[in-house]
């Protein structure tokens, strides 16, 4: 197996404060996973507020470095201090994709006018027709067009519709990972599937990974081939989504589980907690992991 993503015991802590009342975050604690090269797809990170998801893809976009382990990217390490050079191959190849794409594109610019400049920047060309055919194509791939976003604003389309132009954008150079941080979480409840969609058909069709970032359960289920799940900076249960999903091995994993069935307001982070069951997740953070065999011989790892 050829690896894309290789995620090697990886840890970021922070440190905020003065000399007095110096605090530590650990934000993310020891975190290892690959993805395949030959085999694209969703991968999924799934945990409360706070529990060190933005952080771990901010290290894999290079925008932070780990403080411990590192992350390796077709072989070679990712890093925030690359040349600009560097970066820009990079970024050729890793794209992000952000919640609110109304935060990401200038209300005072035409939507177009973003789509150029990454054409032009990882394309490496001024021709007019050249960077119009790669527009029109990204646009394409998810499902609109340059005719149909030619001299728009961002306010005059829905969020649904931006969420696909950032995509579009994201897709531009070909990239064969994409990072997308709660991509749906800003979009109107009767688009998000339409973009849960649009994720998975980039990944079977196009044939391009996804590490999708949620607190939503009832997506990831959906749109998932693998997922972890994050419990305060640490992975507590990784493995294929449904057979997790289906049946979690790790006390935090059955409260989220719970809790989505428990509460409308899962989809903002807060859970409905039960002190026992809070109480037994977090006495297992920091654990080491073990691989359970379960009885129909599916394997997740569960940390605790
Ligand atoms: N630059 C920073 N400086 C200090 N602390 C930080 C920084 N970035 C993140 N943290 C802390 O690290 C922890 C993990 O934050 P992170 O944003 O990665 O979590 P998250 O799971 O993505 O949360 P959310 O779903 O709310 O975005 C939090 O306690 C956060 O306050």
């Amino acid at each position: 197996m050829t690896t894309l993503l290789d995620v090697r015991n990886v840890s970021k802590s922070f440190t905020m404060g003065g000399i007095f009342g110096r605090k530590t975050v650990n934000a993310v604690m020891d975190a290892s996973f690959s993805l395949s090269a030959e085999k694209p797809e969703i991968f999924t990170i799934i945990g409360e507020s706070g529990s060190g998801k933005t952080t771990l893809a901010r290290m894999i976009l290079g925008l932070e470095d780990p403080s411990e382990g590192e992350i390796l990217f077709q072989g070679q390490k990712v890093s925030r201090h690359a040349s600009k050079a560097e970066r820009l191959a990079f970024m050729s190849k890793v794209q992000p994709v952000f919640q609110n794409p109304f935060e990401a594109f200038n209300p005072l610019k035409k939507i177009e006018r973003y789509l150029e400049s990454t054409a032009r920047q990882f394309l490496h060309t001024k021709d007019r027709a050249a960077i119009d055919r790669a527009m029109d194509e990204a646009l394409q791939k998810v499902g609109l067009s340059l005719k149909e976003v030619r001299g728009r604003f961002p306010h005059e389309m829905s969020g649904g519709q931006l969420q696909r132009c950032a995509i579009a954008r994201a897709l531009i150079p070909n990239p064969p990972l994409l990072i997308t941080d709660e991509p749906v979480s800003m979009v109107d409840a009767s688009l998000r599937m339409s973009i849960v969609n649009l994720l998975k058909s980039l990944r079977d069709d196009l044939k391009v990974s996804v590490i999708y970032i949620t607190h939503d359960l009832a997506t990831a289920y959906y749109i998932s081939n693998r997922l972890i799940i994050m419990q305060r900076g640490r992975i507590v249960e990784m493995g294929d989504a449904r057979t997790v999903l289906d049946n979690p091995q790790h006390p935090y994993s059955q409260l989220l589980k719970a809790s989505v069935l428990s509460t409308d307001d899962a989809g903002a982070g807060k859970l409905a907690t039960d002190p026992d069951m809070v109480k037994a997740a977090n006495g297992l953070v920091g654990q080491a992991g073990k691989l359970v065999v379960r009885p129909d011989g599916r394997e997740v790892r569960v940390y605790g």
